[in-house]
């Protein structure tokens, strides 16, 4: 596996939280931010925004030149047809988005999505030429090795039979929403051995494995290279806490190579 080294990744998922015109306001601020701070100009860091899906629009208008990525919360598992309220993955392509997020634990728990959903997804997004997000993680605490084993094994079981390059999102489903994301050593183990997953197969070469869930301002810095980046929820809402992300990435947290 060749190592170079790799830009940090954020993304963001506004999820429901903001209304039209907050969302588009958020992404003038971030986009403000990202083209004047040295992670990104540097191209030490590279930012993501998933915004709901009326957004996504506006929203590309609004990064186009800021170098900021767009993609969607959310991909239909068919690409066209009679699937009231889905978005295809055609469609996606077709307003630019890069990436699609899938198997998010929301999903999973409010609206009954299991693993068959979620592998036909992120197949969806692989097929229309968009990286998947794809969201593992375990469900409760359990000590950082038998939440490798479990998150590996998740993984597997969503890309069997799939090629192309990933963002895994590792999330563990107990620390979304929470006052405080997992420990670093928790993070830093389930991390290493995705990566480590990932990098023995070569046709998942170019993906990237980050870190969700109450991350925010002070967590990078804490995991050490093996994270290749944040997925942010709540604690990116103030476009100021996305600079500071930028600080440290710019002070030197970055990850050691790129899963390729
Ligand atoms: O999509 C992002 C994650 O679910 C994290 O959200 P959170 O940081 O608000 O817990």
């Amino acid at each position: 596996m060749p190592s170079r080294q790799a830009p940090v990744l954020l993304g963001v998922s506004l999820k429901m939280y903001f209304g039209h015109h907050q969302t588009l306001n958020w992404t003038r601020k971030v986009a403000a931010v990202a083209d004047r701070h040295p992670a990104v100009t540097s191209g030490a860091a590279k930012l993501f925004v998933l915004p709901p899906f009326p957004a996504i629009v506006p929203v590309a208008g609004l990064l186009s030149g800021s170098g900021v990525d767009f993609g969607a919360q959310d991909v239909a598992t068919e690409d066209s047809g009679p699937y009231t309220g889905e978005v295809g993955g055609p469609y996606l392509k077709e307003i630019g988005c890069r990436y699609a997020e899938v198997g998010h634990a929301e999903r999973r728990r409010l609206y009954g999505e299991g693993d068959t959903v979620v592998a036909a997804k992120t197949a969806a997004a692989l097929r229309n030429g968009l990286t998947p997000v794809l969201c593992v993680g375990e469900l409760d605490p359990v000590a950082p090795d038998e939440a490798a084993r479990r998150t590996v094994a998740e993984a597997e079981r969503l890309l069997r039979g799939r090629e192309g390059a990933v963002v895994l999102a590792y999330e563990p489903q107990w620390a979304i929403g929470a006052p405080e994301p997992a420990s670093a050593e928790h993070i830093t183990t389930v991390c290493r051995a995705l990566r480590d997953w990932l990098g023995a197969r070569p046709h998942h070469a170019g993906s990237t494995v980050i870190y969700g869930g109450s991350a925010g301002p002070g967590l990078l810095s804490r995991l050490g290279p093996a994270v290749g980046g944040l997925f942010l929820g709540r604690f990116a809402h103030d476009p100021d806490a996305v600079a500071s992300i930028l600080d440290e990435i710019r002070l030197g947290a970055a990850p050691e190579t790129a899963v390729a």
